[in-house]
């Protein structure tokens, strides 16, 4: 069977930095093994689900680089779900529960102080019919619960399943179910929590692994469960670290922190963020790769570590400053374009101004600069005299990069300065500023006329 994966956030926000992780993990493995990713929003959650999050989300994914083969919404899905539920009851396999919360805990309470395992001790599966029928009668709705399997076949036996598998990312792993209780899949009100939908369309989706975060670990024992209670076979799964802020602090949807969204606005490259994204908290290396393919081939599951991984937005800056300073003219082309950066100086222009700049579209800038001419600086009288005479030793055209140094020798020749006091008050009248591009780079791009124009 061919490889095929899934990224399946709730559309209740703003993906963040960890859930890019859990993406491009996913797309990065079926990208190596030439398999499908499929985008499924789970949006069950009709009160906090929004389709302008989901939106968001496919826009965000497509900056990073990632294009899913399909998309699909749980909330379109709702009668493939009905339709397990039912071949769940007919099993045995789901029954109805009608404790209310105060009631759970005070039970838990009580297994607690019995030195017994806090979980759901099963006793809704001892109801009677008339007890159910008085329940209902009360106005009672209940909420349904899965029968993990044990390997004994009195229900009321205490769990011995456990439950194995050899995980992706972390090795042979075992979950035991004695320290579950059965999970509820269908609330009072007839909605489904997370876990049916979610196996029920990694079923109907031929999913053959599933990569997550390792949030994750002790649901994979319930689920496995019940894609065997569902006659299916369970997928192959993976489980990776958690992102943190710098500080350790976790990240939510909801609070935005760490939104891609945010990241790309601040104009960093889609790149840098994915190598980083994929990176961070394996024994790889981190270093911005140019392309998928090449972050693909620095891609491993196996090499991330077990514990979370702080992402650092400094480290970003950095990786995205690395990539913008050998980012070949091809590649930005259509950027500078939007900045209305073209021509036939356009190449030359973004060599010699890529490796001072920290954001594509500071070349906007310099372009301003080459082209116009900056604000008028501020020299000293007696530097802007210095400059006048300098241009007045300027040589004819053609130029090529050895132009500046045939020029400010015969000005150091000429006037007796050199150094700083040379180069600066030039620099200063040239650009406007006291640092940027080598200038012997710039000359060329400016020109004879376009340097006499900034006669102090
Ligand atoms: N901090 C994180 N680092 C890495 N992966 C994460 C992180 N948080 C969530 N994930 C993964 O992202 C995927 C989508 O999860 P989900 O939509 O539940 O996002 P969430 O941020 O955990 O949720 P919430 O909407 O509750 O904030 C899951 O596979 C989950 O394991």
């Amino acid at each position: 069977m061919s490889v095929t994966v899934r990224f399946a956030p709730s559309p209740t926000g703003q993906i963040h930095i960890g859930n890019a992780r859990t993406a491009l993990f996913n797309w990065l493995f079926a990208k190596k093994a030439g398999g499908r990713f499929v985008l499924r929003f789970d949006d069950t959650d009709q009160e906090r689900s929004r389709r302008e999050y989901a939106d968001q989300i496919e826009a965000d994914l497509s900056w990073l680089g990632i294009k899913p083969d399909l998309v699909v919404r749980q909330s379109e899905r709702f009668a493939l779900y009905d339709r397990a539920v039912e071949k769940l009851k007919e099993a045995g396999l789901l029954y109805p529960c009608y404790e209310t919360a105060e009631e759970l805990e005070l039970r838990r309470k009580i297994r607690l102080s019995r030195r017994l395992p806090p979980v759901y001790g099963r006793e809704a599966l001892k109801l009677t019919e008339e007890e159910k029928a008085r329940f209902e009668a009360e106005g009672r709705k209940p909420h349904w619960r899965f029968l993990l399997p044990n390997f004994d076949d009195d229900p009321f036996a205490p769990q011995r399943t456990e439950i194995k598998w050899n995980d992706i990312v972390r090795g042979q792993q075992t979950v035991d179910l004695a320290s579950m209780s059965d999970p509820v899949l269908v609330r009072e009100d007839g909605t489904f929590l997370y876990t049916l939908p979610s196996v029920v369309d990694d079923i109907e989706l031929g999913i053959t692994h599933i990569i997550r975060g390792d949030d994750h670990v002790t649901n994979t024992g319930a689920q496995i469960a019940l894609f065997q209670a569902l006659g299916a076979e369970a997928p192959a799964f993976g489980h990776h670290n958690l992102l943190t802020t710098a500080t350790g602090e976790g990240l939510s949807k909801r609070t935005g922190s760490l939104s891609i969204a945010s990241l790309r606005e601040t104009g960093v490259e889609p790149m840098a963020v994915a190598s980083l994204a994929v990176l961070i908290g394996t024994s790889e290396a981190v270093t911005a790769c140019r392309d998928m393919d090449e972050l693909a081939s620095r891609f491993d599951p196996a090499s991330s570590s077990k514990s979370a991984a702080k992402f650092d937005p400094a480290e970003l800056q950095m990786l995205s400053r690395s990539l913008i300073h050998s980012m070949p003219f091809e590649e930005a082309r259509p950027r500078l374009q939007e900045l209305g950066i073209k021509g036939r100086q356009a190449e030359a222009f973004w060599n010699v101004v890529r490796g001072n700049i920290d954001k594509v579209p500071d070349a906007a800038f310099w372009w301003k600069v080459v082209r116009e001419g900056p604000e008028r600086p501020a020299l000293s009288a007696e530097d802007g005299a210095f400059v006048n005479a300098a241009l007045d030793l300027l040589p004819p055209e053609p130029w090529d990069r050895g132009t500046f140094a045939a020029w400010t020798d015969r000005v150091k020749a000429k006037t007796g300065r050199k150094g700083r006091a040379l180069f600066k008050p030039l620099r200063l009248a040239l650009t406007g500023l006291e640092a940027g591009p080598e200038l012997a780079d710039l000359l060329p791009l400016i020109g004879r006329e376009g340097v006499l124009s900034r006669r102090p």
